[in-house]
């Protein structure tokens, strides 16, 4: 969902002097699923937009909810009056459950390609955007979702002991790359 409906669509992206395009089509020619796990509300007045995660129940990662967020990303980015960026969620107690492990269990090597990158295009769109960007992370955030969280500009956390963050997959001894 983006609430400013019909806007980027109508207009070419060299019209905002912001690279755009092919990693959109890409995600958009992926996104299948009719369901809306991103909610997008941008303020004029502000230039700040605030993005909801509300995929039930825990924003897991999955290769629908990661195209959605590219997508949306994409599009603010597309739009010069769009400065900020605050990523949150809609989910009570949880910020993300980080990927979701069923896309990756049992499934084809193509499969896991397809979504790995999608991991891949996620963090680099973010952590790359123009807009500043804020995490606010109002529930828990283990592995992916501190990796989401880690490649916004800034984080702020809810103060809850229930609450948790981290790359829980080191106690795996899966580590992130070294890239
Ligand atoms: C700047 C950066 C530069 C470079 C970086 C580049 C690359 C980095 C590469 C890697 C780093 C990132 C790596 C990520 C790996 C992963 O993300 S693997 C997933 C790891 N996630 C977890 O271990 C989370 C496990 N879940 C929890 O801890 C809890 O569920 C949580 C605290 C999130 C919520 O707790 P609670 O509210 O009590 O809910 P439940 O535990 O009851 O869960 C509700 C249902 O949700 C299902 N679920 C939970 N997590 C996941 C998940 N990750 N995927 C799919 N489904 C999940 C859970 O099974 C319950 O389902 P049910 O109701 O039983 O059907």
């Amino acid at each position: 969902m983006y609430a400013r409906s019909g806007l980027l669509s109508q207009r070419s992206c060299s019209s905002h002097g912001r690279e755009c395009a092919t990693p959109v089509l890409a995600a958009q020619r992926r996104n299948n699923s009719t369901a809306t796990k991103i909610a997008v509300e941008f303020d004029q007045s502000t230039g700040v937009a605030v993005m909801r995660l509300q995929g039930p129940p825990v924003n897991s990662l999955s290769l629908d909810f990661l195209t959605e967020l590219c997508i949306n990303v994409e599009k603010l980015e597309m739009d010069k009056n769009c400065r900020g960026l605050i990523l949150t969620s809609s989910q009570p107690k949880v910020f993300s459950a980080g990927l979701d492990i069923m896309e990756i269990y049992g499934k084809s090597p193509e499969r896991c390609g397809e979504f790995w990158r999608a991991v891949q295009e996620m963090w680099l769109k973010l952590y790359g955007s123009s807009m500043v960007t804020i995490a606010a992370i109002n529930g828990s955030s283990p592995a992916g979702g501190c990796l989401m969280s880690m490649t916004c500009d800034y984080r702020i956390m809810a103060d809850n002991p229930r609450y948790s963050i981290g790359l829980n997959e080191t106690q795996l001894g899966i580590v992130a790359p070294f890239w």
